[in-house]
């Protein structure tokens, strides 16, 4: 890792909290902070729910590839919250190794499901909380491997893993 890299990019599954952390390490660190989901909405002036519903799934991961790209070219300091399933484009995997230093949020089925629970704007996890999160899981069971640091966020608070993550970077940038 170095800290000539630009950005702190944070992957994992939906509800490992990489939105809530994004916000505590912009704070602490005084970076600014880009949510890959909420750049897409931006761009596209509509929900990501509805870009599902309306474009379908392969459009979507369209959109998410060009707006990564954009938002990580762009030289500025940052920290970057993306979407659960980013990492499934090999090519979006090397352009965050590239541009960023990447650091995989990861956490049990339990504490997956009862965070995502009561929220319904999820696409993917419509129609059974559960076992979608279930199957996505076993499916994407390796796809956050190629980050450069992991954390298992299971049994830690956000401020936890933001300080961990912290901790990680002042010492071995
Ligand atoms: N370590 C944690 N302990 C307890 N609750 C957490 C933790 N991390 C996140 N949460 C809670 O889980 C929910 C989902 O978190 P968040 O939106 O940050 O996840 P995400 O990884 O950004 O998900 P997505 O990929 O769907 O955008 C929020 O209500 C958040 O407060
Ligand atoms: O895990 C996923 O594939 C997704 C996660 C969300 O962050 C959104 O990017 C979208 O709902 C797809
Ligand atoms: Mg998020």
């Amino acid at each position: 890792m170095s800290k000539a890299k630009n950005a702190i990019v944070l992957v994992g599954f939906m509800g490992t909290g990489k939105s809530s952390v994004s916000k505590l390490l912009s704070e602490r660190l005084g970076f600014m902070r880009v949510d890959l989901d909420d750049e897409i909405e931006k761009f596209e002036g509509r929900k990501i729910s509805d870009i599902f519903t309306e474009s379908g799934e392969p459009a979507f991961r369209e959109i998410e590839c060009k707006v990564l790209a954009s938002i990580l070219m762009n030289g500025e300091r940052k920290i970057i919250a993306t979407g659960g399933g980013a990492v499934l484009n090999p090519h979006n995997r090397d352009l965050m190794l590239t541009h960023g230093w990447v650091v995989s949020l990861t956490a049990d089925a339990r504490h997956i499901i009862e965070r995502v629970r009561n929220d319904h704007s999820r696409p993917l996890l419509q129609g059974g909380v559960e076992e979608r999160v279930n199957k996505l899981l076993e499916q994407r069971k390796h796809a956050y491997d190629f980050a450069d640091f992991s954390v298992d966020t299971s049994r830690m608070t956000t401020e936890e893993v933001a300080d961990c993550i912290i901790r990680q970077w002042e010492e071995h940038a």
